[in-house]
């Protein structure tokens, strides 16, 4: 590090034009791990092929393409090398090691997807106008094919945050629990409640495409006896009544807040006297800008929904209110970027 009088780091760093080329050419940092993961150079690296030579043999690629392809992995840091041994760090191991339980590789299916990939192509056109150029409310349009697509290459990333919410929401796990899951995609936060605690009762809503999906997923956690599902659009499907708790998750957000406000008031008057709602969504603090991940994620709502947003606490308080909820509460879902919501309804 160069050594810095008090004095100079006072002052404001020289100008660097670092950020634009970054930015500018931040396409290739998104092809670099895409081609990682679908060489599946990180399970090889991981199996210990750690020079070009083994990986070449392992990953069916030439020598040059991985010599380059490593070294810039290695630059923006899902790689370390030493000598000419390539290793994974910590985070990659973790994540893209297809040998991992938290295995996220297979989301780039859902995540560069061209539909999503599409909907940022004339970004300056989508800002002019305010929401998406997609037609037909862009991903809300009634059973879009990229739900499919995400309840079955999401759930994997989903099971750890669902985990975390089901030990938030029925701490004892031993009470009576009719769950409505809206918006249930692969279905894993109920899920997680029922493997949880045995007097759970879910029922899972999605349009019928993807509640295939969510159907397949309860089969395999052997709790499908205790498994309902709901075919339709949360704006307009009767709900039923006298559910303990009601599922959120990363739904509102792709709605203006007077759509958020409609759902909200069909699930108060499904709860029943005692029970509460749960939402699960990406919280920006009031400046919208921290945290990083949670408030970029309002340029995603931006480029695929005509209306979405990530609505700070403040906002989600307004809503509440707005609905007749009472007693809110904010709880952190660590080492997850998402964070949950709980609201009585009484
Ligand atoms: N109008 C609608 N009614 C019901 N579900 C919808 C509607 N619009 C979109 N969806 C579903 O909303 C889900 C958003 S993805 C969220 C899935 C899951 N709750 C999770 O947190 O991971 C997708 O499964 C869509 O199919």
């Amino acid at each position: 590090m160069r050594p810095q009088s008090s004095q100079q780091s006072d002052r404001a760093p020289e100008p660097s034009p670092a950020l634009f080329f970054e930015t500018v050419n931040a396409y290739q940092r998104t092809a670099a791990l895409k081609a990682a993961i679908e060489l599946d150079l990180f399970t090889a690296i991981g199996e210990k092929n750690e020079t070009v030579q083994e990986l070449a043999r392992r990953c069916d690629a030439s020598e040059r393409g991985l010599r380059i392809l490593c070294d810039y992995l290695t630059i923006i840091g899902f790689l370390t090398k030493e000598g000419d041994h390539y290793a994974l760090t910590g985070d990659s191991s973790l994540f893209l090691d297809r040998r991992s339980s938290a295995y996220l590789g297979s989301s780039i299916e859902f995540l560069l997807s061209p539909t999503h990939v599409e909907a940022f192509g004339d970004l300056k056109e989508v800002v002019r106008k305010g929401g998406t150029l997609m037609p037909d409310g862009g991903a809300l349009a009634p059973e879009h094919p990229m739900w499919v697509r995400f309840a079955q290459v999401m759930a994997p990333m989903m099971a750890l945050p669902a985990r975390l919410l089901a030990n938030i929401v029925d701490e004892r796990a031993t009470d009576k629990l009719r769950v409505l899951d809206i918006a249930a995609g692969h279905g894993m936060f109920g899920i997680a409640l029922a493997e949880r605690n045995p007097r759970a009762k879910i029922t899972a809503l999605d349009w019928p495409n993807v509640l295939e999906v969510a159907r397949q997923n309860a089969r395999e956690a052997k709790i499908e006896d205790r498994f309902q599902t709901i075919a339709g659009s949360a704006f307009e499907v009767d709900y039923g009544d006298g559910y303990d708790l009601v599922l959120l998750a990363n739904f509102l957000h792709h709605f203006d807040m007077p759509a958020c406000e409609t759902i909200l008031r069909r699930v108060h008057a499904a709860l029943a006297e005692d029970g509460r709602v749960a939402l699960v969504e990406f919280i920006p603090d009031e400046d919208r800008i921290n945290p990083p991940i949670a408030a970029s994620f309002s340029l995603m709502m931006l480029g695929t929904t005509p209306n979405g947003d990530a609505y700070t606490l403040s906002q989600f308080d307004e809503m509440f209110q707005r609905t007749g909820f009472a007693e809110v509460e904010l709880r952190a879902m660590p080492p997850t970027f998402f964070r949950a919501l709980v609201a009585r309804k009484r």
